[in-house]
């Protein structure tokens, strides 16, 4: 049989707070079903505003079209909670005075931009991320049959990156431009923004063997499991390989979310387990496995 493709749901029946049960049940269903077979949705009905998405992806322009020297100087080696430049992409997280910072938490590093250009655009983007990943996370509880309030943990002091990325031209030296090789993500949670119209994700789909193209759509995000969140639902939910291929013409710019949660929480899929692995103990094994490998 032919795959299908990456499910795509339209989630505002479940943000719309009139809707009832029934119909929040139905799109729960979707997702379930989607994260179980794919470990991938696309998703619409989001409540992200057009403007913010755009304004995001002008955002990624603006700051790789910097000058090389002003990217350096970001770079995330300089930054204890790896924030900043390197040569795959720019990660900015929630933004925690240096004199509470610790693993993985602490300043961002700004380029030197006017506010409207970058800051104010990228933290509205993040706020808007935050709350969706948490519709998300508990429509992921609720589908497996758990209360929200399992959550309340991980999404306390939740750790969230955006990885704002930019595939250079087929034209270009840099091999960047041939994307990114097949990988999972290690965290809990992704949403990726990707410019539209600039096609190359490809997620692979064991039971056909097959690589399905997932397309870059305006107003669209993908949602993909972690390892994260595999290992806590058991397997439930997939943490799917997924790579690009810069198909497109010119330059490809994309903003993966990286949703890790509250480093001290542990399973929400298991309220019983007090000792299990942390969200921290996770996240430090995966860095130990391929720090600097795949950079994230
Ligand atoms: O650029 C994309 O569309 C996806 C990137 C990705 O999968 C990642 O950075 O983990
Ligand atoms: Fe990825």
């Amino acid at each position: 049989m032919a795959p299908q493709g990456i499910p795509l749901i339209d989630i505002s029946p479940y943000l719309n707070s009139d809707s009832s049960a029934e119909i929040k049940a139905k799109v729960i269903d979707q997702v379930k079903s989607a994260c179980s077979t794919y470990g991938f949705l696309q998703i619409t009905g989001h409540g992200v505003p057009a403007d913010t998405q755009r304004n995001m992806l002008d955002c990624c322009k603006t700051l790789f079209d910097l000058p090389q020297a002003q990217k350096d100087a970001l770079s995330l080696k300089n930054n204890q909670a790896r924030r900043g430049y390197e040569r795959i992409g720019f990660y900015i997280g929630r933004e925690i005075p240096p004199e509470s910072a610790g693993f993985l938490r602490g300043p961002n590093q700004w380029p030197d931009l006017p506010d409207q250009a970058f800051h104010a655009p990228v933290t509205d983007y993040y706020e808007h991320m935050l709350r969706l990943t948490h519709h998300l996370l508990e429509m992921l509880v609720l589908a497996l049959g758990y209360e929200t309030e399992n959550l309340t943990t991980l999404t306390a002091e939740p750790v969230m990156n955006l990885k704002l990325l930019h595939y250079p031209p087929h034209s270009s030296k840099d091999t960047r431009q041939f994307g990114a090789g097949a990988h999972t993500d290690f965290g809990t949670l992704t949403v990726l923004l990707q410019q539209p119209g600039k096609h190359g994700l490809e997620v692979y789909h064991a039971a056909d063997d097959e690589w399905l193209s997932v397309p870059a759509v305006e107003d669209v995000f993908v949602v993909n499991m972690g390892d994260l969140i595999q290992k806590w639902t058991g397997g439930e939910y997939s943490s799917t390989r997924h790579r690009v291929i810069n198909a497109a013409d010119g330059d490809r710019y994309s903003v993966p979310c990286f949703y890790q949660g509250d480093l001290r929480a542990t399973n929400p899929f298991k309220p019983g387990e007090v000792d299990g692995e942390t969200v921290e103990m996770h996240i430090r094994r995966k860095f130990d496995q391929s720090y600097g490998l795949n950079g994230k």
